[in-house]
């Protein structure tokens, strides 16, 4: 009965949350927004609105026009267009922080140009195309005492914090094998979508591969140390358009891929895959497929598994299963949208509502660490040089090769 009446109710804070004013006790950060994306009103604004110390101050879009409709529609005070827009609006000193949801391909650049213009930057996923340029981009931000925070966003919810408070609890023994999966049907993807332009740092092991592998890394707490196994299908356009058949080559529809990471107690690897799509065909070429937006944990004495580890908020379930005397197999599913002492933590209850979002999650982290709070988790530059590292030695066993390095040089560097 409980749920009839709360999953209404988050369901429409989580589309509404109440707009909180900026506090006038506490300086608010000042964010600029780089692109009029898809992505950054779930992802960012309306997070932002919701955060007393908070404000999305300008949006900047290659498009004049398109940059003041944005700003229209979302309440932003200032538009930057045209072809300086970008710069023009990193140049603007009101502005303390951007938030860069441009194509993967555009991430090096515009987080070294936003960095040289003294801003914190919460860069989309995955950081950047190579290893290489996310590495500069950290030591950059280093350098210069700048906050850069790689936006893994579903790590900042509690839901996939119990997942790995229950695998490092031991309740269920040592980890055997683990397994992340993030695909969708055929659809929603159009052929002209930024993840299926290898110029733009497209492909599906970039675009929802890099959460997978984030995902195994995190739950077994450790890096692969090789790949078991790799394979790839490439994307094929629908159409003849030549354009669009030579921004896809080389671009994965689709990859799966296995590797052995040690496991902490010394035992034997453990086994990790993933799998990820981003336009799965139907089966029997008329039946669509389910989603599938699962991370799962095989252990010694039972598994673990959440669904909808992405967008927690939404809808999910935790199964755990667990086996007990007389190979009887226990079965609970627990429902985690706030921290609320759930995963074992001491001291202070995280802050958070049951409606919160991934993102807003997020964002309360990186703005604890712009105030010098201690945000009650953190993404560093090992764990994000870490997973672009991996994912380009699954492109090379792929044979696709890396995404394209920019050729954009910083000054600072040059
Ligand atoms: N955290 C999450 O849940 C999600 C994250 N993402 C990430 O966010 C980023 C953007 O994704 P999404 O919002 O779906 O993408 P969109 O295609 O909607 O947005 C990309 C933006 O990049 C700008 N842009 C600049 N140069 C180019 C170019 N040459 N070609 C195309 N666009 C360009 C455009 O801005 P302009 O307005 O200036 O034209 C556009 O608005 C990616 O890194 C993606 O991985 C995406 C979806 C979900
Ligand atoms: O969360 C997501 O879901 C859809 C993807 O294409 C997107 O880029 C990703 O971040």
């Amino acid at each position: 009965m409980g749920s009839f009446f709360s999953t209404p109710y988050r369901l429409f804070k989580t589309f509404n949350p109440p707009y909180t004013p900026p506090l006038p006790s506490s300086k608010p950060i000042r964010f600029g927004v780089l692109g009029a994306a898809a992505i950054a009103p779930i992802a960012f604004i309306s997070p932002a609105k919701n955060h007393a110390e908070a404000v999305v101050l300008a949006v900047a879009a290659r498009d004049k026009g398109r940059a003041e409709v944005f700003a229209k529609k979302y309440g932003i005070p200032k538009a930057y267009g045209g072809k300086d827009g970008y710069q023009d609006m990193l140049n603007d000193p009101e502005i303390d922080a951007v938030y860069n949801p441009l194509p993967n391909g555009l991430h090096f650049e515009w987080t070294m140009k936003a960095l040289a213009a003294g801003k914190h930057v919460l860069l989309e996923k995955p950081s950047a195309d190579t290893a290489d340029e996310t590495r500069q981009m950290y030591e950059y931000a280093e350098r210069r005492g700048l906050v850069l925070l790689e936006a893994f966003h579903y790590r900042f919810h509690p839901a996939i914090q119990r997942v790995k408070a229950i695998v490092d609890s031991g309740e269920l023994g040592a980890i055997k094998s683990l397994e992340a999966r993030l695909a969708l049907p055929r659809g929603p993807m159009k052929d002209n979508d930024i993840r299926f332009d290898l110029s733009l740092g497209g492909g599906a092991l970039m675009d929802m591969g890099c959460y997978t592998m984030n995902c195994i890394r995190y739950l077994s707490g450790g890096n692969p140390t090789s790949i078991i196994h790799a394979s790839a299908e490439q994307h094929v356009p629908s159409s003849n358009d030549a354009s669009l058949r030579a921004a896809a080559v080389n671009v994965d529809r689709s990859t799966t891929a296995t590797f052995a990471i040690p496991a902490p107690s010394g035992s034997s690897d453990i086994t990790a895959t993933i799998f990820c799509d981003l336009s799965m065909p139907p089966t029997f070429g008329f039946i669509p497929k389910m989603p599938q937006v699962s991370a799962k944990v095989v252990c010694e004495g039972g598994e673990v598994e959440l669904f909808n580890f992405p967008l927690p908020t939404f809808y999910h379930s935790l199964t755990v299963r667990k086996r007990v005397a007389g190979g009887r197999v226990e079965k609970r599913v627990e429902k985690v949208y706030t921290f609320g002492g759930a995963n074992g933590s001491e001291g202070a209850t995280p802050k958070g509502e049951v409606w919160w979002t991934t993102y807003r999650y997020q964002l309360e982290a990186f703005i604890d660490k712009l105030k010098g709070r201690t945000p009650q988790t953190w993404l560093d530059k090992e764990d994000a040089v870490s997973n672009i590292e991996w994912i380009e030695k699954v492109y090379k066993e792929t044979g696709l090769g890396s995404r394209p390095k920019s050729t954009y040089v910083p000054e600072a560097l040059s």
